[in-house]
């Protein structure tokens, strides 16, 4: 089958054939039909993390497409079922987290596209429980941003704890962000948009944005505080350190500045400020299988609707190239030609 390789970080990635994969017990097949290319991808590419990916790796954590082969043990799916392939690859299904709606903090998960292969390819293997469903009503190519930034997003939005009618900041009007503006004016909060790129800022307006602020023109803390008096909540999915330490600044006393955005970097947190303000300062990864069948509702309801521009598997190292440089307008959606 066709996929994109990562053999080296740093290096391009290969498009080549390799082995289809082999079903285990309580495995599905999925005939890849389409997969978002999420800014963690790229990170991975790159090694960027301290914990490292496998290597040879097959990026790809929003993959989605058609069940093709069910494994032995499988019962609640079958042939032809539309599904995706999420970050969260697989739990442990009984420790204390995975127990308590939290899987996502499972110490035993294995995650797509970084240490088990991903959705980079014409086929995909998945482990039957983690599988999500994608709607009747929406294509792969719109479905498959939902399966990573939207997830993410709608999740993090919960977390801000803000109520209808108060005020949140979104840094980074990217894949992440510019479906977190959806769900947020969804959700029934006011949305402050933060990005360095005008064409971000002005998407964010046309997905509902109610004011908007650009870090290379102007403080976005001191406007946010000028405007609104700080917000009850952000979510920061810059890939960025300054729009960290922004956003912290940003949230009203009470408020909760919610990290979703992985720069290889710390974050000073003042402690004084924190405590005097009672922040909540919390991090925030992907959701749980639930968190996506909701976030994939809001989608199938027409209420948030993602932005993507189609490219073929052989063009990912350009796709990255312009990742890097802040250049992709929404999400850009690999398209499998099969
Ligand atoms: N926590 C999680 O579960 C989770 C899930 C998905 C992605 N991520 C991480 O979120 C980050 C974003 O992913 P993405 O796919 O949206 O990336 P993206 O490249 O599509 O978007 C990043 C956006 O940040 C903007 N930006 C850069 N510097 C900024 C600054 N100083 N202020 C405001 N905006 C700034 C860029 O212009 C761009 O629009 C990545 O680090 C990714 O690994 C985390
Ligand atoms: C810690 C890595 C979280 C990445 C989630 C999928 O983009
Ligand atoms: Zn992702
Ligand atoms: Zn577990």
């Amino acid at each position: 089958m066709k996929a994109a390789v990562v053999n080296e970080f740093k290096k391009q990635l290969e498009v080549k054939d390799v082995e289809r994969p082999v079903l285990q017990l309580g495995e599905v097949l999925v005939h890849i039909k389409a997969c978002g290319v999420c800014h963690t991808d790229l990170h991975a590419a790159h090694g960027d993390w301290p914990v490292k990916p496998k290597l040879p790796l097959i990026p790809g954590h929003e993959g989605v497409g058609v069940i093709v082969e069910v494994g032995q043990g499988v019962s609640h799916l079958q042939i032809g079922d539309r599904v995706g392939v999420p970050w969260l690859y697989s739990a442990c299904g009984h420790c204390e987290y995975c127990l308590t709606g939290q899987e996502t903090l499972c110490e035993s998960q294995q995650n797509s596209g970084y240490s088990v292969d991903g959705g980079y390819a014409e086929y995909c293997k998945a482990d039957a429980a983690y599988v999500v469903k994608v709607p009747d009503n929406l294509s792969f190519e719109e479905a498959a941003p939902i399966f990573c930034a939207g997830v993410t997003t709608y999740k993090a939005l919960k977390v801000t704890n803000a109520k209808p009618g108060e005020w949140v900041a979104i840094y980074g009007v990217g894949g992440l962000g510019h479906v977190a503006v959806q769900y947020a004016k969804a959700m029934g909060l006011h949305v402050i948009a933060v990005d360095l790129g005008e064409e971000k800022l002005k998407l964010a307006k046309e997905l509902g944005a109610d004011l908007f602020v650009n870090p290379a023109l102007e403080d976005p803390a001191a406007f946010i505080k000028e405007k609104v008096g700080g917000v009850h909540g952000t979510v920061v999915t810059a890939v960025s350190k300054p729009a960290f330490q922004s956003a912290f600044h940003s949230v009203r006393r009470g408020g909760t500045c919610v990290l979703v955005g992985l720069p290889p970097e710390e974050m000073p947190i003042p402690i004084f400020d924190t405590v005097l303000g009672g922040i909540k300062v919390v991090g925030s990864i992907v959701g749980t299988r639930k968190d996506l069948q909701e976030a994939l509702q809001f989608a199938a309801e027409g209420k948030v609707k993602t932005i993507i521009e189609t490219q073929p598997l052989d063009k990912i190292n350009e796709v990255f190239d312009r990742m890097v440089k802040g250049e992709i307008k929404g999400r850009v959606v690999l398209t499998l030609d099969n």
